[in-house]
């Protein structure tokens, strides 16, 4: 093993693990009141492990629920995973239940933001029992055939095992990505917000960011089956990357620019909140907009109007264990104007929504600067995975469409 393969898969993972786990504490203190004397408690109280114990409950039930099932893209070694088609549902009435809940319990929203960093830690702990679950899981009782070069063991923790593992009846990484960590996000922006009217008063500007990521977890929930296309699907394996992300890192790090408003009231004006908003409304639709030309796309398999004109596109050809397969790649529409303006939109709209926390530095913002470095290397990633099964079709489509996130610069 050469020392740059003994960083990535030896150093690399730990100290990710190590890092991460006590960075989303540390960012809980951060962000939250100073004056606030709860004890640190590493393994969650009470309160913390009731809210995640329901929470994680209503995850399971919804998977449950008798509904329309999904069948996601076949793995290469022949398995079609199972989904349950019923999030957006699940998104409307578990915050109609969640909202009713609070209307009873009028302390719970200051509660829970003075217990946040006790159900972190609840949150952390259920994540790395899971973790190890699925490591052990994974070496001796595989649900697929399929055959992995062995790795160092703490790699094949972080990078998890199999693609599609199920517990309980439910796909892990539905569980763990859809119904766990973007119902928590939700939740707890709502839960801050208010918790932020009782303690400052009203705030326009908190409640612009909490209306934006509504919106956001709303269209994500409406497209909740086009996201078992996506790289966390079908190439990241739960482990400890995708399935302690989607437990600890999004409750915490994705909801941080709400939390941090409840200590640091904005300050942003009316005005300036309006002009927020149009930016954020602006920026998901036209996010939307680009995937939804690509799903349209292929859903029409090339043959649709895009602006006006016929598709154009790019042939491709390639191989699978069940024999070649044909696809395309559009090049009109956005996707004729750089190959990601879809993070490009994205990112522009977790601008919006940090954007109530200007004036307070840079903590408020500390979302979009992870999204930044994620969604770079995220490019970097689709596109080894596109260059390796396109081969020669890909680097047509470069040619074609020459940028990645904004035209003319990168
Ligand atoms: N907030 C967050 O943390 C994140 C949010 N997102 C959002 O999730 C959504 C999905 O993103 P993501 O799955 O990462 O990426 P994309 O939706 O951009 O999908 C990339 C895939 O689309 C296919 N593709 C690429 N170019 C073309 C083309 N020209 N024509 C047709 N198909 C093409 C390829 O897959 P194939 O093999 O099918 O050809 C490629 O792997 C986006 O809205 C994104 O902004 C994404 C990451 C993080
Ligand atoms: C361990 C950490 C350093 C990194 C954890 C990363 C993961 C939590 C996130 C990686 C990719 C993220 C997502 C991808 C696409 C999405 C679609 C969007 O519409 C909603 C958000 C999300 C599901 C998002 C969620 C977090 C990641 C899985």
């Amino acid at each position: 093993m050469g020392m740059s393969e003994v960083l990535r898969y030896k150093v690399g993972p730990p100290v990710m693990v190590v890092t991460t786990t006590a960075g989303v504490q540390l960012l809980a203190r951060l962000g939250g009141d100073t004056n606030n004397t709860t004890p640190w408690s590493l393994l969650g109280d009470t309160f913390s492990w009731t809210v995640v114990t329901v929470i994680l409950f209503w995850a399971l039930l919804s998977l449950w629920v008798p509904g329309k099932e999904f069948k996601g893209p076949q793995t290469t070694f022949g398995y079609t995973p199972l989904y349950k088609a019923n999030g957006f549902q699940f998104l409307w009435v578990s915050l109609a239940a969640f909202l009713t809940f609070v209307y009873f319990n009028q302390n719970f929203p200051l509660d829970l933001y003075n217990n946040f960093h006790n159900i972190l830690s609840s949150c952390n702990v259920l994540a790395f029992v899971l973790c190890i679950y699925l490591l052990v899981k994974g070496k001796m009782w595989p649900e697929s055939s399929e055959i992995l070069p062995p790795k160092p063991l703490m790699y094949e923790f972080y990078r998890g095992m199999e693609l599609h593992p199920r517990i309980l009846g439910v796909d892990v990484k539905q569980l763990t990505n859809c119904r766990f960590g973007l119902l928590a996000w939700e939740l707890l922006v709502v839960t801050f917000f208010l918790a932020g009217w009782q303690r400052n008063g009203f705030s326009l500007a908190h409640l612009v960011s909490v209306i934006l990521q509504t919106i956001y977890l709303a269209k994500f929930y409406w497209w909740e089956t086009g996201y078992f296309n996506t790289l966390d699907i079908i190439l990241d394996r739960a482990g400890y990357y995708i399935c302690w992300g989607c437990l600890v890192f999004v409750p915490s790090l994705y909801t941080f620019s709400s939390y941090y408003l409840v200590a640091n009231p904005p300050l942003v004006s009316a005005s300036g909140s309006v002009l927020i908003l149009m930016l954020g409304v602006v920026a998901i639709t036209l996010n939307y907009r680009v995937d939804w030309e690509k799903e349209h796309f292929r859903a029409h398999n090339g043959n649709c109007i895009l602006w006006g004109r016929p598709a154009t596109y790019v042939e491709t050809k390639y191989t699978t264990n069940t024999g070649v397969k044909r696809s395309k790649l559009l090049t009109s529409g956005f996707w004729g104007v750089a190959r990601h303006l879809n993070y490009t939109f994205e990112l522009t709209l977790a601008l919006a929504w940090c954007l109530p926390g200007l004036g307070y530095g840079i903590l408020p913002f500390i979302y979009f600067i992870f999204l930044l470095i994620l969604l770079v290397h995220r490019v970097f990633r689709d596109e080894e995975k596109c260059s390796a099964k396109y081969g020669d079709a890909w680097d047509k489509y470069c040619k074609e469409v020459p940028y990645r996130m904004i035209p003319g610069i990168f």
